[in-house]
């Protein structure tokens, strides 16, 4: 395991060891974290809905479903009983952002005070309009939460290859010994303080790598999709300052890195969503044609909602989320965006 870096905070008094951990959520992400966070000082366990994905990890020491051909270490274990995740030292979130509550809601009562609820996965509620950390506050008030999120792909992480992530927590010396205690050569946590910023982030891109997709899938071109990734990003941190996040997140890994990443790769789900809908194949089509969730699906029309009841304007996301609404056809969406005025290019105008 690595040392912290040099600049991180040393604890205070007594370091936290995080010997048993939980991870809620047997898709691809969830395997990947549960895979890298299995060692010899930590035991893991992973929760999966489908009861032959845990017994395919239990068995195969594969996730045949959601990750299948990578090999994962024989010392994780798998289980399709969430009580087996009460009173862990540390609990990572990794269902879909639609699914987190009723996941975290199953957990009331069995956690210890102060738990560590690590939150990892990218969305905002369509029901409810919030963010993961709200979910988790209405559901387990009593967890400590934090926020991992950036450029990130599963299977990169699943097979050891460097990645590097935004940790965000509020306080320092706990959040220095969860990356302790988490961190590996390949997978470098880079400590933070503003959740929101970091929430804002993940969701926001998965949006955004639709709108990139449509154009890519439409032959647009590469000055259209880097155009997108930057108005994109000017989107995004106009939402981060309404909501009081902070523009330093915004340049960060969880900002401009997953942005970046998750707009430029066919491996993203989002992405390869948007190619599929620019191609012009119908969003049941791809939808139905996969085994994998595409947050941005979910996320696009809710986000268009609180970015109005802000008043914040976010022409590309609301383009999205009238494509996926079937209010608007792909055409008349980047018709939209064309003939918008010409305006100044700074964030806040
Ligand atoms: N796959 C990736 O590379 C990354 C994914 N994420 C995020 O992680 C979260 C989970 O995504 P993946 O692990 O990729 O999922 P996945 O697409 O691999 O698998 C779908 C998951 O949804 C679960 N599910 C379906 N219906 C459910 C229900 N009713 N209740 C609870 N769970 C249900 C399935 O059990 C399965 O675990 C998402 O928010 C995603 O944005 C974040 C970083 C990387
Ligand atoms: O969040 C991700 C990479 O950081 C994965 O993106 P997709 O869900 O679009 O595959």
């Amino acid at each position: 395991m690595l040392a912290p870096p040099r600049d991180m905070p040393q604890s205070a008094g007594m370091t936290r060891h995080f010997h048993r951990i939980g991870v809620i959520g047997g898709g691809a992400w969830g395997t990947a974290i549960a895979q890298m966070l299995t060692r010899d000082t930590q035991d893991v366990t992973i929760w999966c809905r489908e009861e032959e994905v845990a017994e395919a990890i239990n068995t195969r020491h594969e996730n045949t479903v959601f990750l299948p051909g990578v090999p994962l270490n024989p010392a994780l274990r798998a289980t399709s009983d969430l009580t087996e995740l009460h009173l862990m030292d540390a609990l990572f979130s990794v269902a879909p952002a639609q699914h987190t509550r009723t996941t975290l809601r199953a957990l009331k009562g069995h956690i210890r005070p102060d738990t560590p609820v690590v939150l990892c996965s990218k969305g905002i509620e369509l029901s409810s309009a919030e963010f993961m950390t709200q979910v988790l506050a209405d559901e387990l008030p009593e967890a400590i939460p934090a926020v991992m999120s950036g450029p990130s792909f599963a299977i990169d992480v699943a097979r050891g290859l460097p990645t590097a992530v935004t940790f965000a927590i509020e306080d320092e010396n706990l959040g220095t010994d969860l990356i302790a205690a988490i961190s590996t050569p390949t997978f470098r946590p880079y400590l933070a303080h503003d959740l929101l910023g970091a929430e804002i982030g993940g969701a926001v891109k998965n949006v955004l790598a639709i709108a990139c997709g449509i154009a890519l899938g439409k032959g647009l071109g590469r000055s259209a999709h880097a155009a997108l990734i930057a108005r994109g990003s000017a989107e995004m941190t106009r939402l981060a300052l309404a909501l009081g996040a902070d523009r330093e997140t915004m340049a960060g890994l969880s900002g401009l890195g997953d942005l970046v990443l998750t707009c430029s790769s066919e491996t993203s789900r989002n992405m390869s969503c948007g190619m599929a809908l620019g191609k012009g194949e119908s969003l049941e089509a791809i939808l139905g044609a996969r085994n994998a969730v595409t947050e941005g699906v979910a996320t696009a029309p809710v986000l268009k909602k609180l970015a109005a009841s802000k008043s914040v304007d976010m022409p590309i996301c609301d383009a999205v989320a009238d494509v996926i609404e079937g209010t608007i056809n792909v055409d008349e969406a980047i018709h939209r965006l064309l003939m918008r005025p010409n305006r100044a290019e700074s964030v806040i105008a």
